[in-house]
């Protein structure tokens, strides 16, 4: 499906499209094929807040190869696994078990186990509400760090691509975000979602509805397994159903919090009823913890007064998680 079509079908009616303007700039811009500022044919399909980009350049065997770790660590005993707990970290990097994090308080826990890593060069002379190191599983899983971090890379290196796009769409010069994002203040998790088949509690689903929260979200998900789903304009659920060779962007807190609700956070949720287990791997891309989120002032108006409160990215990052982690 191109883009045109789906601004001219589907998402116009299906989705509401929150954020036409906004919306259909970055779009035009992914379009232009101006290499400087994204790949032609790199946008397969919108909707008012979730997007899937082909082209991203990234290998097909990386990604996999991070998953294969991924599934390898999985598969050990509990209590291996519980030796690398997040919850002993001071920035939630590890493992987190089953129903370990609940990610909608109206809910009982999220039925997915997870393995989170972030920047490797944590920039430990540059404290913030975040810093502390990664945690690596590498007496029980050799190869994991290697080529988890493989991944990690590379989504960072396509994630820095994004950034000039969202400026250029909000009017702001291209070089917005670049001295804000220095550090790399991208957080990955490698997920696994057993099968929920059977009776099941409405309130246990793999994750909770939630909105993600930095700037946006680059989300691989196991290809032929429906499983995430967004929330659209009219609240309703549809199916983000994965498309071969993409990769999943949803918008994030920070992005709402920097234009003023202009852009909206993507509001979803995963349920794995297929029977089989399913993986995926978010890449959670940032500003640098320590700069202040600050609404645009072309997103202020008097109509439109400022909606939230300025901190830190680092301090916003880290009181979410310890809502979602309970610490
Ligand atoms: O597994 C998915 O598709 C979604 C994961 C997610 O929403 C998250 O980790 O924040
Ligand atoms: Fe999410």
């Amino acid at each position: 499906m191109t883009v045109e079509t789906v601004l001219q079908a589907a998402s116009l009616a299906d989705y509401g499209f929150k954020n036409i303007p906004v919306m259909k700039q970055l779009a035009l811009i992914l379009q232009s094929g101006n290499s400087s500022l994204g790949k032609s044919g790199m946008l397969v399909s919108m909707s008012d807040s979730s997007m899937a980009f082909k082209n991203h350049g990234i290998p097909e065997e990386t990604i996999l190869g991070a998953i294969e770790e991924g599934k390898k660590f999985f598969a050990l005993p509990t209590e291996t696994k519980f030796e690398y707990d997040s919850r002993k970290s001071p920035n939630f990097k590890g493992y987190g078990g089953l129903l370990s994090g609940n990610n909608d308080p109206e809910n009982r826990g999220d039925l997915h186990e997870g393995f989170d890593i972030g920047p490797e060069n944590s920039h430990s002379s540059k404290k913030s509400a975040m810093s502390g190191a990664n945690v690596w599983p590498t007496a029980v899983a050799p190869n994991f760090r290697e080529r988890v971090l493989s991944y990690y890379d590379a989504a960072v290196s396509f994630g820095r691509t994004l950034f000039p796009l969202f400026a250029i769409a909000l009017d702001l010069p291209e070089d917005f975000f670049d001295d804000k994002t220095q550090e790399t203040a991208a957080i990955m998790r490698v997920l696994h979602y057993p099968p929920q088949t059977g009776p099941h509690d409405d309130r246990v689903l793999g994750i909770g509805a939630h909105t993600d929260f930095e700037c946006f979200t680059i989300l691989w998900q196991e290809p032929n397994i429906d499983a995430l789903q967004v929330l659209n304009a009219k609240n309703e659920w549809v199916k983000a159903t994965p498309i071969p060779g993409t990769l999943v962007i949803n918008i994030g807190d920070q992005l709402a919090r920097w234009t003023n609700d202009v852009f909206k956070s993507t509001v979803h949720r995963a349920i794995n009823r297929t029977g089989v287990e399913r993986y995926s791997m978010p890449l959670f891309f940032g500003v640098d913890y320590n700069v202040e989120l600050k609404a645009i002032p072309s997103c202020i108006s008097a109509e439109r007064p400022p909606k939230y409160e300025v901190i830190t990215a680092g301090e916003h990052v880290k009181a979410r998680l310890e809502v979602t982690y309970g610490k």
